[in-house]
């Protein structure tokens, strides 16, 4: 029978709120005056969004793309199925991407070139964690709440299989052995 036991706290919830308090005032800065669409990658950045969202002052709207290509394995299929589309049309737009977690960077790649079709003014990209570690291309994110090491991450909107993604704080999976 396979075991899954969840790791110690790598993150607290107020770890992580402080955080986005930081990055939240920075893109504030860095967008004054302009208009920003805040795009969340579903399922995993629901909660990362609605976190950074509430410190970003300048003139936001929201909108919601998903995008997915884990399945229900610890690996990437390599292969990004967007499942809903984006509703907004970006055409001239500031968009920020807000992803959860930049990985091998596969899906982060594809869904920048897929919106940059699209003629945007700009695309950046805000993640909660990368894992540079276990990049397979050339993806760099602009803003970066956490850099975390090669394991596989559970909680705050993180899924192993579709669960865990209500934990209050940033942890990982200690074991899938059977
Ligand atoms: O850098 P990568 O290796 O591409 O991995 C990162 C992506 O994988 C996860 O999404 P997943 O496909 O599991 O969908 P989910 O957000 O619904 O969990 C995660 O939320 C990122 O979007
Ligand atoms: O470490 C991870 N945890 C959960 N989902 C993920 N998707 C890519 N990497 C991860
Ligand atoms: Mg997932």
């Amino acid at each position: 029978m396979a075991k899954e036991i969840v790791g110690n706290i790598l993150y607290t919830e107020k770890d992580i709120q402080k955080r986005a308090k930081e990055l939240g005032k920075q893109i504030s800065r860095d967008y004054e005056g302009q208009e920003l669409i805040m795009l969340g990658t579903l399922k995993g950045a629901v909660m990362w969004m609605s976190e950074l969202m509430k410190y970003v002052t300048c003139d936001v709207k929201i909108d919601f793309v998903s995008a997915s290509s884990y399945g229900s394995s610890t690996t990437s299929s390599g292969i990004v199925k967007i499942t809903k589309d984006i509703d907004m049309n970006i055409y001239d737009k500031n968009v920020l991407i807000i992803e959860d977690i930049v990985d091998t960077g596969t899906t982060l790649k594809y869904l920048k070139e897929y919106l940059s079709d699209r003629n945007p003014r700009s695309v950046r990209i805000c993640t909660m964690l990368d894992k540079p570690s276990r990049r397979k291309n050339d993806l760099v994110a602009d803003y970066i709440g956490f850099e975390v090491e090669d394991l596989f991450i559970i909680g705050y909107g993180l899924d192993y299989d579709q669960k865990y993604r209500n934990l209050p704080y940033i942890s990982y999976l200690e074991s899938t052995g059977i």
